[in-house]
């Protein structure tokens, strides 16, 4: 929790202003039963009406500097607490954006979206509160028994008697309560989670005809949310009923022990009157700094997760001083690669010790090609992580241009890449700001990139509104006015739009016809003649020209060399080549 404070002090001044007016308001408040007591028993007995007129005034004056400045003192209270976490949530965007792979594997998408919105507003809310309430609620405690205490010392003997009954309530229910809270909420996060997995997978759910086992699905989800949230809001709700019974056991006790003392001339009536005023708002008071608890408790929980990531040490750090690659004109070489995906921190299983990929070893020169064709879940993707450097290697070396990839900036070596990654991302932005991705290049390289992806022919026939060029047509969100095939070659042409050092393509012509496939392979080959590409293919007539071919097979390589040689000399690449021709 210390670590809120780091964020929060730079607001030092303005707090401690606001608590100051926050004092004031009331002091304020606190006065008005004192005030009223006074004009009560002392001045009305006077019979001056322009002696009541003038405290009525004050008291008016009071109530209205009471108001103003709480509402001021709340305002900037807000304002703090904005601002607080607006640097908060800039802070961990920013740590997210440069967290390695797996660290975010670690923390799981779900969870870092959690961190990034409930638990951030649970932190604004407990900046916001301990400003409101923090400053209020002891004054009010503490300042409204020495009030009382000096009014009517035998009464406020009622209240030492009540205030510990309300504590152990609040407690007693509470430690009750706030765990099933977290139950309810934990349920609560599960439903979500089946709802955006009905939402993204709406289509393969109704063409699978799954909808009524999604339906119970989250027919039972629901139920259990709804079956938490009832068991922690029956456990709270005790709590009204019992602090109004307190609080009304109180002020009749009150009452009653006042209108004795009236009559036997120990008390007076405007004391009684200010008593009972005083009795309501310490005991409101209690209430307040129970609930302050209870969110301290759980922002205190927010921040250490959120904090969590943005104390994460970076992972992947660039080592100085790693030898190169020595003697050779390779572009890319893979040395004995081995590397197996860290545990997610969920995973309560022991981690699973096969290894993802193993012993991988290729290399390929400046400008030649690579196609790397092989089962579901046999390591394709993955040895493009690691070159990429999303995930650092255990055994072996990864070098490009000779260079280890560890020694490169991250930033320099992503600048190498042209990459589109299987369901990549199309924006909500133009055709052209798809191309672009904010890297300012010019029309002219835009239109150029579209051709060589064959994209151009589909965008000019796009039509956006009157007299805009066809470029300047909305893309939806993840494309979804754009066909597969059309999604595709938008995003290859986002790749070639850099004339990048390395393209990368990971199945990302597999919804392309065979012919615009051809066109865009002639395209590389004439207009990337520098650029070394590395393309994942399930065909393999993608990929049956390219200089190499690596064919994987349960995180092993099983063949590697062209085409012709791994006809003859890799079954297994032999096997798929006889049956895609069957085609
Ligand atoms: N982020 C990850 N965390 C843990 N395991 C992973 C992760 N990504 C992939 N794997 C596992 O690593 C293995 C290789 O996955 P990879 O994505 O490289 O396969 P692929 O050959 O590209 O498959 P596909 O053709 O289906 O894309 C699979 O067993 C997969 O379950």
């Amino acid at each position: 929790m210390k670590h809120i404070f780091t964020y929060i002090k730079p607001y030092g001044l303005r707090m401690l202003f606001g608590f100051l007016i926050k004092v004031l308001g009331t002091f304020m408040d606190l006065g008005l039963p004192w005030v009223l007591a006074y004009i009560i028993d002392e001045v009305i007995p006077l019979k001056e009406i322009k002696y009541i007129l003038l405290w009525g005034v004050l008291m008016l004056l009071l109530s209205i500097g009471a108001r103003e400045f709480n509402i001021t003192a709340n305002r900037m209270a807000s304002r703090v607490a904005g601002d607080t976490v607006k640097r908060l949530r800039h802070d961990l965007f920013q740590k997210i954006e440069q967290l390695s792979g797996a660290q975010v594997d670690y923390f799981s998408i779900p969870s870092l979206v959690s961190r990034m919105t409930s638990d951030t507003y649970n932190i604004h809310q407990m900046v916001g509160m301990m400003q409101r309430l923090g400053v209020r609620a002891p004054i009010i405690l503490v300042g409204g028994m020495i009030l009382t205490f000096t009014l009517e010392p035998v009464l406020t003997l009622v209240l030492v008697g009540i205030l510990p009954l309300l504590a152990i309530t609040v407690y007693v229910v509470s430690k009750k309560g706030i765990p099933l809270y977290s139950k309810s909420q934990a349920s609560a996060d599960k439903m979500i989670r089946i709802v955006r997995e009905n939402v993204n997978g709406i289509r393969v759910i109704k063409a699978l005809s799954k909808s009524d086992h999604e339906k119970q699905r989250f027919q039972n989800s629901n139920e259990e949310v709804v079956s938490n949230e009832l068991k922690a809001g029956a456990t709270m709700a005790v709590i009204n009923p019992i602090m109004n019974l307190l609080l009304n056991g109180g002020l009749t006790l009150v009452v009653i022990i006042g209108a004795y003392r009236v009559n036997s001339g120990a008390s007076e009536v405007g004391k009684i009157v200010a008593f009972l005023s005083y009795f309501t708002m310490i005991l409101n008071a209690m209430l307040m700094i129970t609930r302050i608890f209870v969110t301290i408790s759980k922002a205190n929980a927010s921040a250490n997760r959120i904090f969590e990531v943005l104390y994460m040490e970076e992972d992947l750090k660039v080592c100085e001083g790693l030898a190169g690659e020595k003697g050779s004109d390779n572009h890319i070489s893979f040395h004995n690669v081995t590397f197996s995906y860290p545990q997610r921190k969920e995973e309560e299983v022991e981690k699973d010790e096969s290894t993802n990929v193993e012993n991988i070893d290729f290399q390929i020169k400046e400008g030649e090609s690579l196609g790397i064709i092989g089962a579901t879940g046999s390591g394709k993707t993955t040895l493009l992580n690691l070159l990429l450097r999303f995930y650092d290697i255990e055994e072996g070396e990864i070098y490009i241009g000779g260079k280890n990839v560890k020694s490169y900036t991250l930033k320099e070596l992503r600048q190498k890449f042209g990459v589109v990654f299987q369901n990549d991302m199309i924006f909500a932005d133009t055709i052209a700001g798809n191309i672009d991705f904010n890297r300012n290049l010019t029309k002219e390289r835009i239109r150029e990139a579209a051709e060589d992806a064959q994209a151009a022919e589909f965008i000019e026939q796009l039509e956006p509104d009157i007299e805009k060029d066809s470029y300047e047509y909305a893309a939806a969100v993840k494309g979804a006015n754009l066909s597969g095939g059309q999604k595709q070659r938008l995003l290859i042409a986002r790749a070639l739009a850099t004339n990048p050092e390395i393209l990368i393509l990971d199945d990302s012509s597999s919804a392309l016809d065979y012919k615009t496939d051809a066109y865009l392979r002639t395209a590389l080959r004439t207009h990337y003649q520098n650029t070394t590409t590395i393309m994942i293919a399930q065909r393999i007539s993608s990929i049956m020209n390219m200089d190499h071919i690596l064919v994987m097979e349960e995180g092993k390589m099983i063949g590697y060399g062209k085409h012709e040689e791994l006809l003859r000399d890799c079954p297994v690449y032999d096997e798929i080549y006889q049956s895609q021709m069957g085609d």
